[in-house]
């Protein structure tokens, strides 16, 4: 009796697949994550919940296809305001273990969010050329407040990755929407700088002729022109640079995004990169939740290494988000003087983000 009740469901699931009425695609998608996930749970392996916000664009596809790859992650959740049945029903395809589930436009953002580890947020309009980060504060400040009140209802222990630019006002408006709504843990909320350090460690291997893997530079400060700072100095393995070098290392790296933007001419900013960049920041703060041990990135995060509210330096991760935050180490006379810039331009763009999000 009860193996034919259970092949009576088996028939009617397929027979809902094979005869969807209209408009029911979503649903669809969901019973049959469900039902795999069901599946999953008599064998499958434990991991964290997974949300990337903005995932049908160009930064979120990458990075939801990389996300389906992660095996620390059994829970996929994609949401955008458009595309998002497409996107979800293709990455749900792939033959790895993360269940995926497909959330469209607003009315599904709470859906989305409850019971997530980890949020990703890459929603917002990117550059033309021409334009900087600054300019994109009117659209994208509005998204990520949105958003942001979200998380804070739904999932205000989650780990919180910022990717919508501009980072270095982001961040202070989520900070300031989580104070609003009195869930905020600075320990939490991470601007996603990891671009900057695969930019960096890209470049300097070129001119050393090494394998970027060898490579790794600090870079601190913020996301936007002289804000990002590499520390040249501190570099691993350790090596000295001529003037001349240090200069143009220092530029392209400020550079690389207005470098992409151009060359991209009007079609968008880097996509695929900053999808490698978020999946290796993504891992690195579940590798810290699961509790390993010298999980150490940089990051924009809430700081008092200098007077400023918010500034990026490397961090160690753990199984609270931001376990410990390190010192700049001693800088250069040319860093310092780096310093000094960054930290005029930053105290702007945070102050706008905080007023923004206060009004
Ligand atoms: N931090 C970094 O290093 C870094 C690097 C590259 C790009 N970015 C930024 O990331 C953002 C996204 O870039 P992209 O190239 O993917 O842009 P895109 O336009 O290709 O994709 C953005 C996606 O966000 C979605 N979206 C818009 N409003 C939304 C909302 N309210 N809720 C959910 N989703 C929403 C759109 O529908 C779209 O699918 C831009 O702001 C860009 O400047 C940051
Ligand atoms: O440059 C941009 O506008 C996108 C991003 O911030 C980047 O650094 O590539």
């Amino acid at each position: 009796m009860k193996q034919n009740g259970e092949t009576n469901q088996r028939i009617a699931r397929i027979a809902a697949h094979l005869n969807p009425p209209p408009n029911i695609t979503h649903q669809i998608m969901e019973s049959s994550s469900l039902r795999r996930e069901n599946c999953r749970a008599k064998g499958g392996s434990p991991g964290f919940k997974v949300a990337i916000l903005g995932a049908a664009g160009g930064i979120g596809q990458p990075l939801s296809l990389l996300m389906k790859m992660n095996p620390l992650v059994s829970v996929l959740h994609l949401y955008d305001v458009v595309n998002t049945p497409g996107v979800t029903s293709d990455i749900s395809h792939m033959d790895t273990s993360a269940v995926v589930r497909g959330f469209l436009g607003q009315p599904q953002l709470e859906d989305a969010l409850t019971g997530m580890d980890l949020v990703i947020i890459p929603a917002g309009v990117p550059r033309k050329p021409g334009m900087t980060r600054d300019d994109l504060f009117n659209i994208n400040a509005g998204i990520v407040k949105t958003l942001s009140q979200g998380i804070a209802k739904c999932c205000p222990k989650a780990i919180v990755n910022v990717i919508s630019n501009p980072v270095n006002s982001t961040v202070p408006i989520a900070a300031e929407i989580f104070k609003k709504a009195g869930t905020y843990d600075p320990s939490r909320l991470l601007g996603v700088t990891m671009l900057d350090v695969v930019r960096a460690n890209t470049f300097v291997a070129e001119v050393l002729g090494l394998d970027p893997k060898e490579v790794n530079v600090p870079v601190v400060g913020g996301h936007a022109g002289v804000t990002i700072l590499p520390l040249l100095s501190q570099i691993k393995p350790p090596i000295n640079f001529t003037p001349k070098e240090t200069e143009y290392l220092t530029s392209r790296i400020q550079n690389g995004g207005t470098e992409v933007v151009e060359a991209k001419a009007g079609t968008g900013s880097a996509t695929l990169s900053m999808a490698y960049a978020a999946v290796k920041f993504a891992d690195a703060c579940l590798r810290g939740l699961r509790g390993d041990a010298g999980v150490i990135e940089c990051a924009f995060i809430s700081s008092q290494v200098t007077e400023l509210p918010f500034f990026a330096s490397r961090v160690r991760l753990g199984r609270n988000g931001i376990e410990e935050i390190y010192p700049l180490g001693p800088l250069n006379e040319y860093e310092r003087a780096g310093l000094e810039m960054a930290k005029k331009e930053l105290a702007g763009s945070i102050e706008k983000g905080v007023s923004f999000a206060r009004k």
